[in-house]
């Protein structure tokens, strides 16, 4: 039976999982958590990837591995493969500037916006590489100049893993290097020309940065580093979670996951490119050669995670609470731009209760606004996927807060849509865990593992709190 290995290294902690690579069977698995913080050092992942191997019982055994990762971090590297500067995530706004300039460069407002879609699939946010990599060249000028490769989270840690100190042998897959902002995903090339702008230089200069080969989804990109012990193990390309996720549920057409961890993210797999110049959709690329359109979030579990702090209670108890007020919380709306966000691109709002009354101000409907809130903010990310004439069959809810009994049961009334939602596990791990499978199978698809048990959740739609959310959800302040 041979053994492999799937990784994934999420905003908040890295998972391990360790699968039969013939049937998918669940044989061990570990964990680790990460630094709080949008500014990591990534030796934090590298120690915690480590750390989480170690409670998996370690990957002696293993015959492949992969790793899904946290998208479009600045891992910027020197000649020598140092770490220039901690890693900017996905969800640091600094950029925000950045992007208005790259808007900007291309034609300003929607006209450099659709140019952008047109080029990259994407309208420029500050999650997005090239955004971080302007930031850089502006307020670190002389970090910018030492740039000798970029990397992101999941392929720095899968060059990690090999041993190797070579910048030519770092490699990425499809569905990350689609979320830099200097890859073209219709065409399947870099964009030199835009990380040359990104950066200040020509694109002559750009073509001297190393950046990671893109390797096909199945392709072996290296093995483990046998200082470790690790020679014998096969390394697959990995790839961004989301897009290990999707590969982890095993999503074709039509299927659509609403992923709830930090971030809140609706995705759908496509045969062709979207690109969405109103910026609402990202089109970026899948694990499997096709398309991974998505509408992403800053503002996820991290609602919940607050509401809890402020009521005093866990996540179960606030389930009870929220499960205990009637829908619309007596007229209450939460909206949950905690971290500004990024879907609408308003990186510098605040959130909001608004319509508060002395009705209202109790624990139950605090609860009920918030997760109301959270899933209206997603609701939108669906809406403007179905609106790109993306289908939508089914919809199934992973990550930390699918586990939530109150996200299960008012999910279906704000989609106005049944809810699938799959046994607890680690999807993106799982995915990863698959896509090592296929490197090592040779076979033309991933292989066909046992789907999870899945439970279906109905309720009445409440299309008036949506309406209601829709009135409020611009009426927010900006951070002082
Ligand atoms: N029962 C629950 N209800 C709501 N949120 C939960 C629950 N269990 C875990 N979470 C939250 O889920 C998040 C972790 O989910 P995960 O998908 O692993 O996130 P990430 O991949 O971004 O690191 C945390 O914010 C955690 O507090
Ligand atoms: O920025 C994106 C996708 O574009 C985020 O989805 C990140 O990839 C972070 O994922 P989680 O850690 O929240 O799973």
């Amino acid at each position: 039976m041979a053994l492999v290995a799937g990784i994934d290294s999420s905003t908040q902690s890295c998972k391990v999982v360790i699968r039969d690579a013939e049937t998918g069977r669940l044989v061990r698995s570990g964990s680790a958590q990460h630094p709080d913080g949008t500014e990591v050092d990534p030796q934090a992942w590298w120690d915690a990837l480590l750390e989480a191997i170690d409670a998996a019982g370690g990957i002696d055994d293993v015959a492949a591995a992969a790793v899904g990762g946290q998208q479009h971090g600045m891992v910027a590297l020197d000649s020598s493969g140092e770490v220039i500067r901690d890693a900017l995530l996905w969800n640091d706004t600094r950029s925000a500037e950045a992007v208005q300039q790259l808007v900007n460069e291309y034609g300003g407002g929607d006209q450099g916006k659709a140019a952008w879609a047109r080029m990259i699939g994407s309208v420029p946010v500050p999650s997005l590489t090239v955004t971080k990599l302007r930031w850089m060249a502006d307020a670190e000028p002389q970090n910018a100049q030492r740039v000798a490769a970029v990397a992101l989270p999941h392929d720095w840690l899968t060059w990690k893993i090999s041993g190797s100190e070579r910048l030519e042998d770092l490699a990425t897959d499809r569905s990350e290097v689609s979320g830099t902002g200097y890859y073209d995903p219709a065409a399947g090339q870099y964009r030199y020309d835009l990380l040359g702008s990104a950066l200040r230089i020509s694109e002559e200069q750009a073509r001297s940065i190393i950046l990671p080969k893109v390797a096909a989804a199945n392709e072996e990109v290296g093995t483990g580093d046998s200082a470790r012990g690790w020679g014998h193990i096969v390394l697959g390309p990995g790839g961004g979670d989301n897009a290990m996720g999707a590969l982890g549920i095993g999503m074709g057409t039509g299927d659509v996951s609403v992923s709830i961890g930090t971030s809140g993210v609706v995705a759908a797999t496509s045969p062709k490119p979207v690109q969405d110049p109103s910026g609402m959709i990202a089109g970026f690329a899948s694990a499997t050669g096709e398309f991974l359109p998505l509408a992403v979030t800053l503002n996820g579990s991290r609602v919940l995670d607050g509401a809890c702090r402020m009521l005093g209670v866990d996540h179960d108890q606030l389930a009870e609470l929220a499960l205990a007020a009637q829908p619309g919380a007596n007229g209450m709306t939460m909206v949950p731009y905690l971290e500004g966000e990024r879907t609408p691109n308003l990186p510098h709002a605040t959130g909001s209760f608004i319509g508060m009354s002395l009705a209202s101000m109790n624990p139950q409907d605090i609860a009920r606004a918030s997760v109301e809130g959270l899933l209206c903010l997603l609701a939108d990310g669906l809406e403007a996927m179905t609106d790109m004439g993306v289908p939508v069959n089914s919809i199934q809810l992973i990550g930390g807060a699918a586990k939530n009994p109150a996200v299960q049961q008012i999910a279906p009334a704000i989609f106005g849509r049944d809810i699938l939602v799959p046994e607890p596990g680690e999807y993106v791990a799982d995915g990863a865990a698959r896509q090592a499978a296929w490197v090592l199978s040779a076979l033309p698809t991933a292989p066909e593992w046992t789907a999870s048990e899945v439970t279906t959740f109905t309720a009445e739609p409440t299309r008036f709190v949506r309406e209601r959310y829709a009135q409020r959800r611009h009426l927010f302040t900006e951070r002082s």
